[in-house]
């Protein structure tokens, strides 16, 4: 085990061995069997009130993670506080854009052509036009627009067809959405609301994991709902998931 100082929001692979990791305001490497952590860049240094969210290596080994406001409570916070940051290979660090409410799911297209983006209280899941030769991203457009039951879009993945699977906060289940066509093509419940964020593993990357959160709830729903804060693994889905990228710097 190893305790840090603040909380770690993601962690990705990296080519070299080990880690990097999201941890309070940092991007940082982990090296597990030397139990240390060395930061490569501190961002938002103005905002001390903000944190690390979601966090991915793109195709070509850059790592993207977006920030926000530390919550009152779920999804309560000040809003517009965060930004989406890439830590490229050579340790620079870029800021895309800031203005961000609650920095989210994120995953590029088979083609590498675009990249998928989600502010959790734009209720929206978003895409731009990826340039994979520098890392850049532009021409931002909505793709899907939560329905109500659906509530707060929250981490996301794609699998090898090309069709994005959300996790809905407050929703109880995740989305399989076709980005070309901006439907939703299936939902699959789960015994928990609040449903954090999905990833594909096992044999051939055919299972889902999902992960739940069980923060800010009171004694009553606890009890309705035991499972919170659990990971759940979906079989049986009949679609595969892609092997993580690893960061190259
Ligand atoms: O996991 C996250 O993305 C955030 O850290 C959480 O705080 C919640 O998911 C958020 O409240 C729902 O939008
Ligand atoms: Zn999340």
């Amino acid at each position: 085990m190893l305790s840090l100082d603040a909380p770690v929001s993601s962690v990705a692979l990296r080519k070299s061995g080990d880690y990097v990791v999201t941890l309070g305001t940092r991007f940082a490497a982990l090296k597990w069997k030397d139990q240390s952590v060395t930061t490569f860049v501190h961002v938002d240094k103005d905002k001390p009130n903000n944190r690390f969210n979601d966090g991915k290596v793109d195709p070509a080994g850059r790592f993207f993670a977006g920030t926000m406001a530390e919550e009152i409570r779920p999804a309560v916070l000040e809003r517009h506080q965060g930004a989406l940051y890439t830590l490229f290979p050579d340790h620079s660090v870029v800021k895309h854009f800031d203005q961000v409410d609650i920095s989210n799911g994120l995953d590029w297209s088979l083609d590498h052509k675009t990249f998928f983006y989600i502010d959790s209280l734009s209720y929206s899941v978003d895409a731009f036009d990826y340039d994979l030769q520098t890392g850049k991203i532009s021409n931002r457009r909505s793709i899907y627009k939560l329905e109500k039951e659906e509530s707060i879009p929250d981490g996301m993945c794609i699998d090898t067809e090309g069709k994005l699977w959300v996790a809905c906060y407050d929703g109880g289940r995740v989305i399989r959405l076709d980005p070309e066509t901006g439907k939703r093509i299936q939902t699959v419940k789960l015994p928990v609301d609040n449903t954090t964020s999905c990833c594909f593993g096992g044999k051939d990357y055919s299972e889902m994991y999902v992960t739940s959160a069980c923060q800010g709830m009171d004694d009553e729903s606890f009890s309705r709902q035991p499972q919170a804060g659990g990971i759940f693994k979906i079989t049986g889905l009949g679609v595969k998931g892609i092997p993580p990228h690893s960061f190259a710097g």
